[in-house]
């Protein structure tokens, strides 16, 4: 009877030093979270200025240093954002930074949202130093870039939308493709964005949801594309507030069978640049922690991230 009692206390001990345990290594998890130090480059520009904000918000080290474009540091030597100063670092000296950058900040993380005329040159900067990399920048050879990331083993999370909701639409796009491809043929697409006035390229949400209605049998070449660059025909015709025209993204799909007999319409609509510069903070931290475990991928796209239940 001692003996089953002894027993059974020290079951109870055991079972509550392995509670301890349990908790123990819980809160080794938590603060096993991998050190994030991140640079935003092209913080003169508006999704630069958005996600430097955000990673305020979210308690993250800003690196102090911003890539910029060759012309920013003739009049400027800094950014700030929301009163943090941030160093211009233009291309003719960038390669020498990152080489100090990188020994000074172990956990160096980048973001570019530069343009569509300088991400080829981004991508090579970033594989060259290997720097771990966020990038939402829109345009260029999307095929290419991937291949060459993946070839250079650099980490790095590449998207043309970080908005989590419609990373989920078009992950529900990609499967409904998956699961039933040609579901739509027949059908006749028409999609219309309109973006600020200073966009310079095609919507790259756009361009990769059309992929998916492609799979699902429509005709559709990415040219076909309809953009509303205009201010008074954005407020008249697409409703974007005046409030808004110097950021928004409205996106319209719509599907009509062959005979006109049924129409789909899907639409996203997203005034200011809030969720996109969020969802980039997401991904920066997934980003972090891969690195720091040593993953095997490298690449990964937001559906990953959103997947990986890394999204606020
Ligand atoms: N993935 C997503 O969720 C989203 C993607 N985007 C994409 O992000 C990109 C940027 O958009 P947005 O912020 O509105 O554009 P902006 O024009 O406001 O900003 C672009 C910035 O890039 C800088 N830049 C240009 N060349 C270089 C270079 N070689 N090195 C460093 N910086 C450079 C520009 O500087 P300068 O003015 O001197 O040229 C400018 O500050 C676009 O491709 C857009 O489509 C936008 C929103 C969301
Ligand atoms: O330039 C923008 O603003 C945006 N660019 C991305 C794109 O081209 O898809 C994402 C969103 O549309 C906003």
């Amino acid at each position: 009877m001692l003996a089953r009692n002894q027993l059974r206390s020290a079951r109870t001990a055991g079972a509550a030093s392995h509670a301890r345990r349990t908790r123990t290594s819980v809160v080794v998890m938590a603060s096993s979270k991998p050190k994030l130090q991140l640079m935003v480059n092209s913080c003169t520009g508006k999704m630069g200025q958005a996600v430097a904000e955000a990673a305020l918000r979210a308690n993250i080290e800003l690196v102090p240093y911003t890539l910029c474009g060759p012309n920013d540091v003739a009049d400027k030597s800094h950014v700030s954002v929301q009163g943090v100063q941030l160093e211009l670092v233009p291309p003719a000296t960038r390669d020498e930074v990152v080489r100090q950058l990188q020994s000074r900040y172990p956990g160096l993380v980048m973001v570019d949202y530069t343009l569509p005329d300088a991400i080829h040159s981004m991508v090579d900067f970033y594989c060259t130093h290997n720097t771990p990399f966020v990038m939402g920048t829109t345009g260029g050879d999307r095929q290419r870039i991937a291949e060459q990331v993946q070839a250079a083993r650099t980490y790095a999370v590449i998207a043309p939308n970080m908005g989590k909701q419609i990373v989920a639409f078009q992950a529900m796009m990609d499967m409904m493709a998956k699961s039933f491809p040609g579901a739509f043929s027949g059908y006749r697409l028409r999609v219309v964005e309109s973006h600020q006035s200073t966009k310079k390229d095609t919507s790259g949400t756009a361009k990769a949801v059309v992929q998916s209605f492609v799979e699902m049998g429509v005709p559709f070449d990415v040219s076909q594309i309809e953009l509303v660059r205009e201010p008074k025909e954005q407020v008249e015709r697409m409703k974007v507030p005046e409030g808004a025209l110097n950021g928004h993204a409205y996106h319209t799909y719509q599907l009509v069978s062959g005979d006109g007999s049924v129409m789909f319409e899907f639409q996203h609509n997203v005034v200011g640049r809030t969720t996109y510069a969020e969802g980039t903070v997401d991904a920066a931290l997934f980003l972090a922690q891969r690195r720091a475990e040593g993953s095997e991928q490298t690449l990964y796209n937001m559906i990953d991230v959103l997947r990986a239940g890394a999204m606020r």
